[in-house]
């Protein structure tokens, strides 16, 4: 037994007391421009800085997108180290956005490098792909539990190229999307009052009542903003399961700064209209 509270649990708290939204922090070179900064990396920390001070303690959570980071090296990397330190010091939760996935002897360094308790990128979930095969997933889900940490894993993406591969059908006729739901509920099966291991399901998929997405876990729902979902979506899409998810805005709150009152504002209206959408479920 693990003496970390799972993650989980931790979510939950932090949704019910600031909402569901995930703001992504996205440093696009495009977006570092907008901001009157240069695509490098002492732009990269001002851009990293600003979006952890205007949103931290406001949001549940925050999601780096690390590809962003590593675009810079090593001293990207350690950006975004000090960028998921700050903001985990403020009291947000952060999902490490690196959608890793391997072998599994492979997969248990990933799982050391992000969710070992004493590693420098620790974070409190991390996203992961299960197309190797979910077991390949194993250490890392093992890794999680000792540390109280998440995983959220690729499902039903929000991208039109997922479908050939998620909603694809196997010899059972189960979809293949569904079935990485399946395990994940099995994974979080008994938990309360949720479980640490959530599915990554796109806000911009329209009718998902095919599949169950009741798999006591999050759901973490990129796709709302940018790519074209609103939050006014998200009953339609989950269902009865709209109550775990968490959907996450990335460009569609930064396009608002620099300036960290505006970029507030726009977290803020995000985060009403989830209210509000939430409310009608
Ligand atoms: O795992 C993710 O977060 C993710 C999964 C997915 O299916 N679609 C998706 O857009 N994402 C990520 O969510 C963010 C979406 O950014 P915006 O489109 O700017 O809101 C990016 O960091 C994507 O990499």
């Amino acid at each position: 037994m693990s003496p970390y509270e799972p993650f989980g649990a931790r979510l939950r708290r932090a949704m019910d007391e600031r909402g569901p939204l995930c703001v992504g922090i996205d440093p696009h070179a495009s977006l570092l421009t907008e901001w009157g900064l240069d695509d490098d990396v002492a732009g990269l920390e001002r851009f990293s800085r600003t979006v952890v001070e205007a949103v931290a303690g406001r949001v549940a959570v925050v999601k780096p997108q690390s590809a962003f980071f590593e675009r810079f090296g090593s001293r990207g990397v350690a950006v975004l180290e000090r960028t998921v330190e700050e903001a985990r010091a403020a009291g947000t939760l952060v999902v490490m956005d690196a959608k890793r996935g391997d072998i599994g002897s492979t997969m248990a360094a990933y799982a050391e490098a992000f969710l070992r308790k004493d590693s420098p990128l620790f974070s409190d979930a991390l996203t992961v792909s299960p197309y190797l095969g979910y077991g390949s997933l194993g250490p890392a889900v093992a890794m999680a539990r000792e540390s109280g940490a998440g995983l959220f894993v690729l499902a039903l993406t929000s991208n039109p190229e997922g479908g050939e591969v998620q909603h694809a059908v196997r010899a059972d006729g189960r979809t293949v999307g569904a079935t990485v739901l399946a395990h994940l509920a099995a994974e979080n099966a008994g938990e309360e009052p949720l479980g640490s291991f959530g599915a990554v399901v796109g806000a911009t998929l329209g009718d998902l009542s095919s599949y169950d997405l009741d798999i006591n876990g999050p759901l973490l729902a990129p796709g709302v903003g940018a790519q074209g979902a609103t939050p006014a979506d998200l009953p339609k899409v989950f269902g009865s399961s709209v109550r775990n998810v968490v959907p996450n805005v990335s460009r569609g709150v930064l396009r608002h700064g620099p300036d960290i009152v505006t970029l507030r504002d726009a977290v803020d209206r995000f985060a009403d209209e989830v209210r509000a959408a939430l409310a009608l479920a």
